[in-house]
């Protein structure tokens, strides 16, 4: 099965959320020219780091990006994996990926695992509390926010359980960029999926970003990448190949997890 996927490189309002979702909306409009099928947003889309101000800014219970993404996903007929945007709850804030199908059903609500002390998410945010499997195009997917690739085995938490794609949202900044491209290249190889990662461009008052969205197959093959300025990739995927490449070297029969320390 082909898919079209499109990650949108959003140069992010530091703080704005008003701002961000006329940006989404504007790029979505553009980007759904190529007809994609899935369309994939950069992590805090909506306010960035802006993490001082969250008890402001902060989207209570996520209801405002629900509503907003909802509509668009039914409006264009798309899928959105919608990046991650800072959800106000009863017991603190986290940092939040909803996935919308066609119909502006959400599929998934995760939220990010693993908290990134150097950009002070744990000053400010909770850590989620589920995983990120979730079901797109009758194909089973898994959705992690940015450190969370640094934590092979929370990916392959998902993999084991059968997802063939990754959807990853980050803002990774720009002095990474070398770790960012490795990791996601070896995430792909090691559970042979394909790996859709949307990071964002531009700067906020603390970090330059490094953009670099990539499509990568199950081989570890490039399919796309962006450079480091707002931009949208967009490029079709085969869902076959996932298969074909377990069966050429299939890891996931030959692996000895009885010998594995957790
Ligand atoms: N937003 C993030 O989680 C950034 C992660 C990062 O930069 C890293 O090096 O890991």
């Amino acid at each position: 099965m082909a898919l079209k996927m499109a990650c949108i490189q959003l140069d992010i309002a530091f703080g704005n959320p008003e701002e961000n979702k006329k940006r989404v909306r504007s790029e979505i409009e553009k980007v759904m020219l190529q007809q994609p099928d899935i369309i994939v947003l950069p992590e805090l889309w909506s306010t960035g780091y802006d993490l001082t101000r969250l008890d402001t800014i902060a989207d209570e219970h996520g209801s405002d990006t629900k509503a907003f993404i909802s509509e668009l996903s039914r409006l264009y007929n798309v899928n959105i994996v919608a990046g991650s945007i800072a959800k106000k709850t009863d017991t603190g804030v986290t940092n939040t990926m909803y996935v919308m199908n066609r119909h502006g059903e959400i599929v998934l609500e995760y939220s990010k695992l693993h908290l990134f002390k150097l950009m002070n998410e744990h000053l400010y945010l909770q850590p989620g509390k589920t995983e990120g499997l979730f079901t797109l195009e009758n194909t089973l997917c898994a959705g992690v926010i940015c450190y969370d690739i640094r934590f092979p085995e929370w990916l392959r938490v998902h993999t084991t359980k059968g997802a063939e794609m990754i959807f990853v949202v980050a803002e990774w900044p720009l002095p990474r960029l070398n770790h960012w491209r490795v990791l996601l290249q070896a995430r792909a190889i090691e559970n042979q999926c394909y790996v859709i990662a949307c990071n964002r461009a531009g700067r906020d008052p603390n970090n330059i970003f490094a953009g670099h969205s990539m499509i990568i197959d199950p081989w570890g093959e490039i399919i796309s990448e962006a450079d480091e300025n707002p931009c949208s990739i967009v490029a079709k995927i085969d869902l076959d190949k996932v298969k074909q490449v377990r069966q050429q070297i299939p890891i996931f029969t030959d692996r000895r997890p009885d010998w594995y320390i957790n």
